[in-house]
């Protein structure tokens, strides 16, 4: 008998949080006939924070930090963890979190916006840590691989989504920078001896600050640096809102300012105060001295002018309204509730937003609630050309057909914080006008910029060990799918060019026999394999860590509607395995349907995808086959799943994520009932397969009528415990003969 082994489960937030209440129980309830344990490890963003201050809390208060113990077991090979999507908070989140949780006890300081003393600037750094992307940065231990299994990529070919039409008139299309951005900025240069380098900013007056002291490099790594000029930014974003107004088209802004947490935040608030340029001009002072954070969005200085003087709030909001009047039409994120795209810095999350876009005929909502055209304004050129090429494309042949196309798996270098996932502590705004040095041990500049005030510097580095794997695992999956594998890498650019030298180095020492592995610039890669997708073909894209995310979002929404069916895989350097439940978010609007009408939207269709590889990865690591068994049934579970269109539908009073787990529940208990390789698990899961059947119509019911009613969870970022269990499992009949499992 094997001996007991570990799969840890994470807590996380909205949505995917809610859905583990329900659906937890039942992964517990099967494995443990295995010896299998599930450990919970809650890392959603609540708990991040509270583990941040010990000292600020009770000791019945204090949370261990979950996160940072996780990350060391990422480097263990005996790693085995199932990581749901997370909340990568923007401020506005950060600071609506940290005020639930002081209205539920928790003493914890304030995010100071602005930090003065050392005392808050010590609490802001430490704040710091759990803002934006903090989470999967730290997990992922290893390179990305995902794709759409093929039960779902069938599933969708049978039944397909809805896909808008696309007019070869559409006005629709990107904007982007033609230079002063980070792409025509880059420099790039690999490390030929390990050592530390240094940062350091000289003014024009000859003062020297060094903006960060140290930052180890190993030999054979790439670092590269770039910058954002602000007058070149600020020249793009008015020409764009005077050609949108124009042309009549929706101006929307697509940014990853979750993952890009230090700059991102800072391109979007200059679109905000140049969209709303007389306001902060005119009012300069006055949004000041209330703390108007433009960075944190137009919703900030909405809720700020609240604050003020009647007759002074009244003028602010007339010289509002002027420049709504007078500028281009926003997209909007509601436009019931009136959320425009420059509200949050994270309602619109370029991985998600672009494709979604592309499937709905290119439009987007306006504030009449209606579908327009849109100029979508992507700053920075380094990668917005794939989402013009996608449009173009669209626009010449219509949109996709999800029965008839093909598939674009990812293999993703992400490892060790590779690229712009490593950037954060690199990243300045710049305080005068000079030039920022990259210098070695031996006082030589690697790498120079001359800067402006404003100007947005950073520097990447990606380390040659993840490039080594990440070229491995492509080839691994081109041959293992026989599939032609493409790297989007665009010579004329400082990093990619050093990544194709190390491509044309390792390459040829692998076994590539009978493969098609080519590269191509991210355009002419979107080109070729958009074709190929077209004509029903397969090609996998090996790409760089923002690509990465780009794609397996803007693919799997293209051919399966969301990409929350993806299979997501991070096999980790050292030998475990990460197991990501789909390639999507954590859908944010899915709680709020929740909130108002008991309904919960919510696929766990990647949950049930990434359990089966865990256990198989279990299974292997440590001689249990009964984890086997129990990886292939749940897979034949999820075929039935899929065959039966028992995914929860978005309309209250039908089945929800809830009755979708009794149906999993159902079809694996009754998978297991009918192997004949363990017969122990046979006669244990006879007796539940039949129980369940037995009693669909009474659970059903239970489940359906626990619907169309608000529901309070005593909390968003830390819903109550025991009012979220009821909410969730509210059938006394399933939960019974899940807890009968022994
Ligand atoms: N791996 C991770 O940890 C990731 C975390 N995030 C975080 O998630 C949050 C939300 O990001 P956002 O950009 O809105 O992207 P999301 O993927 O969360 O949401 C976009 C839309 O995708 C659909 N969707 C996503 N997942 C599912 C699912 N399991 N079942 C059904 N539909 C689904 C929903 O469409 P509809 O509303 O039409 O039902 C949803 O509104 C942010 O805080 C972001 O930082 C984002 C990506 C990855
Ligand atoms: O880390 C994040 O903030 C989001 C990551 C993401 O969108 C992805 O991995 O697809
Ligand atoms: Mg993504």
């Amino acid at each position: 008998m094997s001996k007991t082994a570990k799969i840890i489960y994470t807590k996380t937030d909205e949505a995917p949080a809610l859905a583990t209440y329900s659906f937890l129980p039942i992964v517990e309830a099967f494995t443990k006939t295995s010896d299998i344990e599930i450990e919970v490890k809650d890392i959603s963003l609540a708990h991040r924070i509270l583990a941040l201050f010990p000292e600020y809390l009770n000791p019945e208060q204090q949370v261990s930090d979950a996160l940072t113990e996780l990350g060391e077991l990422a480097k263990k090979p005996e790693a085995n963890i199932i990581k749901l999507p997370n909340i990568s908070a923007s401020v506005p989140q950060l600071k609506a979190a940290i005020k639930e949780l002081q209205n539920l006890g928790y003493n914890i300081p304030n995010y100071p916006e602005e930090a003065n003393t050392d005392k808050e600037k010590e609490i802001q750094q430490k704040y710091n840590k759990v803002k934006g992307s903090a989470v999967n940065p730290v997990l992922r231990e290893g390179n990305s691989d995902r794709r759409a299994p093929k039960a779902v990529k069938n599933y969708a070919k049978k039944n397909p989504h809805s896909m808008g039409a696309w007019s070869p008139n559409s006005k629709t299309h990107v904007a982007s920078m033609n230079g002063g951005d980070f792409y025509s900025n880059e420099k790039s240069v690999t490390i030929s001896k390990a050592g530390d380098v240094k940062i350091v900013f000289k003014d024009n007056n000859g003062n020297t600050t060094v903006l960060k002291q140290k930052t180890s490099l190993l030999e054979g790594e790439i670092i590269d640096a770039t910058v954002m000029n602000k007058k070149a930014l600020i020249n793009f974003l008015e020409a764009q809102i005077k050609d949108a107004k124009e042309k009549n088209i929706l101006f929307s802004l697509h940014m990853k300012a979750t993952m890009m947490k230090v700059s991102d935040p800072i391109i979007f608030g200059h679109a905000v105060k140049v969209f709303f340029k007389e306001v902060f001009n005119k009012h300069h002072e006055v949004l000041e001295k209330i703390g108007v954070e433009e960075n944190n969005g137009f919703g900030d200085l909405i809720s700020k002018i609240k604050t003020l003087p009647e007759d002074l709030k009244t003028e602010i909001e007339t010289d509002i309204k002027t420049c709504f009047k007078n500028g281009p039409s926003l997209a909007m994120v509601n436009s019931d509730k009136g959320i425009t795209n420059l509200h949050v810095p994270s309602d619109v999350i370029i991985d998600a937003s672009m494709p979604a876009m592309i499937r709905t005929s290119g439009q987007m909502w306006n504030a009449e609630g209606k579908l327009q055209d849109t100029k979508a304004v992507i700053p920075d050129s380094s990668y917005a050309s794939i989402y013009q090429a996608t449009i173009n494309f669209c626009k010449e042949h219509g949109a996709f057909d999800p029965t008839t196309m093909g598939t674009v798996p990812n293999v993703g270098l992400m490892a060790q914080k590779a690229e712009e996932y490593g950037s954060h502590d690199k990243t300045f705004e710049i305080t005068a006008n000079g030039v920022v040095q990259v210098i070695d041990e031996s006082n030589h500049i690697l790498i120079e910029h001359n800067v402006e005030t404003g100007d947005i510097w950073r520097m990447c580095q990606v380390k040659d060990a993840p490039i080594q794997d990440w070229i491995k695992l492509a080839v691994k999956r081109a041959k293992s799918s026989q599939t032609p594998a493409i790297f989007w890498l665009d010579e004329n650019r400082a990093h990619d060019a050093e990544i194709i030298k190390k491509i044309n180095l390792y390459l040829p020492k692998l076994d590539t026999k009978g493969l098609d592995i080519q590269i191509m610039s991210p355009k002419n890669a979107t080109l070729y394999t958009l074709k190929r997708l077209k004509d029903g073909l397969d090609t996998i894209s090996v790409t760089g860590n923002v690509l990465r995310d780009f794609l397996t979002d803007l693919f799997p929404i293209l051919e399966l509607g969301t990409s929350a069916k993806m299979l997501s895989i991070v096999p980790l350097m050292n030998g475990g395995g990460l197991f990501e439940t789909g390639a999507g978010g954590s859908a944010p609007k899915h709680v709020q349907q929740f909130n108002e009408e008991g309904h919960l939207r919510w696929d766990s269709l990647g949950e049930f995808l990434a359990l089966a590889v865990s256990l198989e990865h279990l299974g292997e690591t440590n001689n249990n086959s009964k984890a086997l068994i129990l990886a292939e049934t749940l897979d034949d579970a999820t075929d039935m799943f899929l065959d039966n269109k028992k995914s929860p539908s978005r309309k209250v009073g039908e089945l929800d994520n809830r009755g979708s787990h009794y149906y999993l529940a159902l079809y694996w208990a009754e998978a297991l009932s009918k192997q004949n390789k363990d017969i122990e698990l046979k006669d244990k899961f006879t007796k539940i397969a039949l129980a369940l059947k037995e009693n669909e119509q009474t659970i059903l019911n239970e489940l359906n009528g626990a619907q169309g009613k608000p529901v309070d969870l005593g909390g968003y970022y830390e819903p109550n415990e025991d009012l979220t269990k009821n909410a969730m499992r509210p059938s006394t009949t399933f939960n019974q003969i899940i807890k009968s499992i022994d």
